[in-house]
């Protein structure tokens, strides 16, 4: 049997995305790991599945998979594409598009040529949303890690959760060790996507992000956004920021606590293909 795939990225996060609209689409361990796979396979951070909507309030259900298989409910830089692959694909000429991923409603809409805006939602601060073991809600929390050395973090749950460290430069920080350190630390019952948060002034930063499932990326949508959110209620960032990441930028506008995250940045369809696969 021959699975259709399209090959695309948004500010180098990359994506393998399956149109499991007309034809059901079963995600098989060995099947995602064939189509994350750089050396085996296709290759890419998260394989995106759109299905028929699951409820009338959407236009399509969104299922991501990170490339180690695990299926979570948030993927910004995957969202954009998406918007991107309906409209291409004829799927919907809609404006605007909603779509249910396990966690979240989100609202897609062009904006021109390759770039995307997608409506985030309200970022979740509590710290049992996110979820991260904490007696109660803080701007920012001390963490121990297993060598007794205190870290400060700041938490937010996009859908997904995320912890941000600022950094004085992304180039240098210690983006695999710390990352997995977090991911595998006991506050995070759920591991969490880890971002290294560089301030250049209120309206610039640079970001990089080891992702859950998936390592460091090229670019974290959802982490851009969990980013400038913590950058806030620190004080530090203006309510529309330009996120420079390593493949790209993004830029992030979020007005304060209750309200959404809207972030814009670009979607971009590299190739289509066929993968044989057995029946
Ligand atoms: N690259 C994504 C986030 C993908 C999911 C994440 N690795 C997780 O496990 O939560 C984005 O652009 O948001």
């Amino acid at each position: 049997m021959k699975l259709h795939f399209t090959k695309m990225h948004g500010a180098g996060n990359d994506f393998v995305v399956i149109d499991a609209t007309a034809r059901r689409f079963q995600p098989l361990p060995a099947l995602l790991a064939r189509l994350s796979d750089r050396r085996f396979g296709v290759g890419c951070d998260q394989v995106l599945v759109v299905e028929s909507p699951s409820t009338p309030d959407v236009d399509f259900d969104y299922r991501i998979f990170n490339a180690d298989g695990s299926e979570v409910g948030q993927c910004g830089n995957g969202s954009r594409a998406l918007a991107r692959f309906v409209r291409e694909r004829g799927l919907s000429d809609k404006n605007v598009i909603r779509v249910r991923t396990q966690t979240s409603v989100l609202e897609l809409r062009h904006v021109d040529g390759d770039r995307y805006r997608v409506d985030m939602g309200v970022p979740q601060l509590e710290p049992a949303a996110v979820p991260f073991a904490a007696a109660a809600r803080a701007e920012r929390y001390t963490l121990t890690l297993a060598q007794g050395t205190p870290l400060e973090i700041g938490v937010a749950s996009m859908g997904n959760p995320h912890a941000v460290i600022a950094v004085a430069d992304v180039d240098t920080a210690p983006v695999a060790t710390l990352g997995m350190a977090l991911q595998s630390h006991p506050a995070f019952p759920q591991s969490v996507n880890v971002g290294f948060l560089q301030i250049v002034d209120p309206r610039h930063v640079r970001l990089r992000v080891y992702e859950r499932g998936a390592g460091e990326t090229l670019a974290c949508g959802s982490g851009a956004c969990a980013a400038v959110v913590v950058g806030r209620l620190w004080g530090q960032l203006d309510p529309v920021v330009d996120v420079q990441v390593r493949g790209g930028q993004l830029t992030i506008e979020w007005a304060g606590e209750g309200q959404p995250v809207l972030m814009t940045g670009p979607a971009v369809t590299v190739f289509e293909g066929d993968i044989e696969w057995p029946n």
